[in-house]
């Protein structure tokens, strides 16, 4: 089985060595000091219990690496657009790109049934490239439950968690998303399949919409933000809108925000990846995580002032600092 990664960084890195080390053939589709870096030391995952290495094929040339079987897909949200052309050269009409990303997909209203089925979301694909090059039945969902970072280009840092959730746009049981769990399972990862990964990616995201934009307004690391009743009630507030927004379009949440918060914390995060970014001065990812659950608030009639509040102030401030 060809596999390819697609955004080397701190998912793709940690899925990309982990695969190689179990000797599945994962080459990677880099660029600049990520390439140089894996070009010489090949794959790198520190983890607790050591560094892990795994030689690879990198490239910054989608046809030097050829059409994949399987494309794991770890960009930033907002580097997509820009991502295109080198993952178009990676897929043939069989291939399977597993997004392995935060927030709200390209691909969340294909198939899926409900009021905003087929819906197209101007804050995730404002033009409709990205639906255009990447369908949604090359497309699996992928939920990632873990916590990672790079500490230099190339040199992934594992810090918790090892969960996936795999499943089908069009929440359909497939042989394709199994045999993957089955691969992933290999490589160590707790992978799961789901015939309603909307549901799993809105639950992630009810998590990451709060935590991350207010872990990038307070410079706070998780455990301040959770310690601080203050702020997690304005957080929880928000959940309550996103909950509601939820039940609506089919992705009910069946906890509490207090709950869901208690899941972060397990995960023994340190700094989210969207304070990773904006201390690094790289652009955030707030259209995904903010602005998609805001705009779908607006098609289905829920009010979300809270929300509403943490993109206003988390986009002023992105700006302001040349983040968004
Ligand atoms: N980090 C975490 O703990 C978690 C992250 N996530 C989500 O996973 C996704 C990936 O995040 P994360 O791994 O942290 O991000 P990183 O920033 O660590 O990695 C993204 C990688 O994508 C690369 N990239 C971007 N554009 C291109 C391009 N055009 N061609 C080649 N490479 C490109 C970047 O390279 P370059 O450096 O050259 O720009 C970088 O290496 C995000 O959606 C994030 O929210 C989900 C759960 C946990
Ligand atoms: C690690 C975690 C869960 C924090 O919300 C995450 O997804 C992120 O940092 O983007």
């Amino acid at each position: 089985m060809r596999i390819c990664v697609l955004g080397a960084g701190a998912v793709g890195g940690f899925i990309g060595a982990r695969l190689a080390a179990a000797g599945v053939e994962t080459s990677a589709l880099a660029r600049g000091e990520t390439l140089a870096s894996l070009r010489k030391h090949g794959w790198r995952l520190q983890q607790q219990d050591g560094l892990l290495t795994a030689p690879v094929l990198a490239s910054d040339d989608a046809a030097e690496l050829g059409v994949q079987d399987v494309v794991v897909l770890a960009v930033k949200a907002h580097a997509l657009p820009s991502a295109l052309p080198a993952l178009t050269g990676l897929i043939g009409p069989d291939t399977a790109v597993v997004a392995a990303m935060n927030g709200v997909p390209w691909w969340f209203f294909e198939g899926f049934g409900g009021p905003c089925e087929g819906r197209r979301l101007a804050s995730v694909d404002p033009d409709g490239r990205i639906a255009a090059a990447v369908p949604a039945r090359s497309t699996v969902g992928c939920v990632v439950h873990l916590s990672a970072s790079t500490s230099e280009p190339g040199l992934v840092q594992h810090h918790g968690g090892t969960r996936l959730i795999l499943g089908e746009p069009d929440t359909s049981d497939s042989a394709r998303v199994r045999e993957l769990a089955a691969l992933l399972g290999t490589a160590g990862f707790q992978a799961e399949v789901s015939t309603e990964i909307q549901r799993q990616v809105w639950y992630k995201l009810w998590g990451n919409m709060t935590m991350n934009p207010v872990s990038v307004l307070t410079g706070a690391t998780a455990d301040l933000i959770l310690d601080d009743e203050l702020v997690m009630a304005f957080c929880h507030a928000a959940m309550q809108e996103a909950s509601e927004i939820g039940g609506r379009i089919g992705c009910p949440v069946a906890e509490r925000p207090e709950d869901r918060s208690q899941v972060t914390r397990r995960l023994g995060l340190s700094r989210t990846s969207m304070l990773q970014d904006a201390e690094a001065g790289r652009p955030i990812e707030l259209d995904a995580l903010v602005g998609a659950v805001r705009e779908i608030g607006a098609l289905v009639g829920v009010p979300t002032p809270h929300i509403d509040a943490l993109l206003g102030l988390t986009r002023l401030g992105a700006r302001v600092r040349g983040l968004y």
